[in-house]
């Protein structure tokens, strides 16, 4: 199994590290176009092989495509950060025409690869890469969903004082401030709804916060997070790789499923060896199916600053 990660900076060393240290993949490849930069990642990850005990091996490319030949799964994270009080919206101008280039690059090399798009705005560049390329959708993954979801359960975990893995909850919608949409009517404490132990006021601020996840670490950070979403796309990378059927909410090509079409966005989607193996249709509450609907009105108008 060989993965490739375009981008070696914060998203993508992380990314290599997770599953580096999940031991599945024999190889990953990281490109950067910073000269020497990827190479320096790969060389100072592989000195922890021995350290956590892990046999992949990564290496370094500085723009050299030929060497991400025939990737099983290419992962792209280039392109730029935001910085405090910035929208992920307004990074467009400068990531769609990285986005672009590098997702045509890859396939020259992998025409066989599953791409898992990561840049921001996720939605939009996950869309461009429907448009701009010949793969078909179930090999096509934006990862969002993921990320949001395990803030979504720390979030909840936080707010029911108990353990994060007593938790299950799940972030659907746009990966925005304002789009994503938290299912706090599905997420459950052992099974147990957690509206059984939290008022409507406290789940609310759950869900609030939760929007706000990127945007509170890019306060703090100065640049947005890294770990988490280093590890919830190594979640999806594994997915794949070890075809473990897994429900994850990812940005998907939806063609009528939940009352949409023609637009990427995040769904609940089962992940397999070839890719998105299906979407699972689950039932919304008329609150979310009204959100859903909003949020994906933010994603088209971001779609249309693309120059398609
Ligand atoms: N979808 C999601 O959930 C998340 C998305 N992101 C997004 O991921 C992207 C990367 O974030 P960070 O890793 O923190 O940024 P970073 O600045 O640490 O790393 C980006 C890397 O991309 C490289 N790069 C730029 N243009 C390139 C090109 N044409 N080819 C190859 N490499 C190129 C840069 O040299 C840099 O090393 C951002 O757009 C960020 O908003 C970040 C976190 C979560
Ligand atoms: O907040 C950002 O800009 C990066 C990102 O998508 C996230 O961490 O959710």
């Amino acid at each position: 199994m060989k993965v490739t990660v375009v981008g070696a900076g914060a998203v993508g060393a992380s990314c290599a590290e997770y599953i580096a240290i999940k031991n599945f993949a024999s190889e990953v490849v990281l490109v950067d176009i910073k000269e020497g930069y990827a190479e320096g990642k790969a060389m100072d990850l592989m000195q922890t092989a021995s350290l956590n005990g892990f046999d992949t091996k990564i290496t370094g490319v500085t723009g050299d495509y030929s060497k991400t030949a025939d990737s099983d799964i290419c992962v792209i994270t280039s392109g730029i950060p935001r910085k405090p009080g910035m929208t992920r919206e307004e990074l467009i101008g400068i990531n769609a025409g990285i986005v672009k280039s590098v997702a045509a690059s890859l396939i020259e090399h992998s025409p066989n690869t599953i791409i898992i798009v990561v840049s921001n705005p996720m939605d939009t560049m996950t869309y461009l890469v429907h448009k701009t390329t010949n793969l078909p959708k179930n090999r096509i993954i934006g990862m969002g969903g993921a990320l949001d979801s395990a803030r979504f359960k720390y979030r909840l975990a936080e707010a029911l004082g108990a353990p994060i893995s007593d938790v299950d909850g799940m972030v659907i919608g746009g990966h925005s401030d304002t789009g994503m949409v938290p299912l706090t009517s599905h997420a459950t404490r052992n099974s147990v709804k957690v509206s059984e132990f939290l008022t409507e006021e406290r789940l609310e601020q759950v869900a609030a916060d939760t929007k706000v996840g990127g945007a509170t670490l890019t306060k703090l950070l100065g640049t947005s997070a890294w770990y988490a979403p280093g590890a919830a796309v190594s979640g999806l990378v594994q997915a794949i790789a070890c075809d473990q059927k897994k429900i994850y909410p990812c940005s998907t090509l939806l063609e009528g499923e939940y009352d949409l079409s023609d637009i990427c966005i995040g769904v609940p989607v089962i992940l397999g060896k070839d890719g998105i193996e299906s979407i699972v249709d689950i039932p919304l509450s008329e609150a979310e199916k009204a959100h859903m609907q909003s949020s994906a009105e933010g994603v088209r108008k971001t779609n249309g600053l693309l120059e398609l």
